[in-house]
């Protein structure tokens, strides 16, 4: 389990991600980081298109920065959004944590209350080669 300590800088690291979303049309601004079995850390923030369809996620862009800079092994991310509610991942994302194993999934609320759940939880009976 990823401690407490490391938890909240990953939180402090998506909420610095989320400054830069680009989100001109759901204006649901998102930042992600994920903690790498090095333990380097790797942000994303959403990425809109007019075209809405090419939206890229946070959490999307914040494991391929990570894929792109040499790391393929991961520990957690971490998930930060707008509004009252828990932010979970969407499916597509899902699917490419799955991917690359991220063990754990911490969620927040924009209090930065957290709770940490495990992919398995996240997305049961995964499609995998
Ligand atoms: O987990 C999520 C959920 C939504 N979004 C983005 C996609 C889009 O830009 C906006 C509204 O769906 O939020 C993410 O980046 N991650
Ligand atoms: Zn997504």
């Amino acid at each position: 389990m990823i401690e407490d300590a490391a938890v909240a800088i990953l939180i402090k690291k998506a909420r610095e991600a989320q400054q830069n979303a680009y989100a001109p049309y759901s204006h649901f601004s998102v930042g992600a980081a994920v903690l790498t079995e090095d333990t380097r850390i790797y942000t994303g923030c959403n990425v809109e298109n007019a075209s809405y369809g090419l939206t890229m996620c946070a959490e999307r862009n914040a494991i391929y920065n990570a894929v792109a800079g040499g790391c393929r092994v991961f520990r957690a991310l971490a998930l930060v959004g707008t509004g009252p509610d828990w932010i979970t991942p969407c499916g597509a994302c899902r699917q490419v944590m799955e991917e690359f194993h991220i063990p754990e999934i911490i969620l927040t609320k924009s209090n930065d209350t957290y709770k940490i759940v495990s992919l398995r939880a996240l997305l049961p009976h995964a499609f995998g080669l």
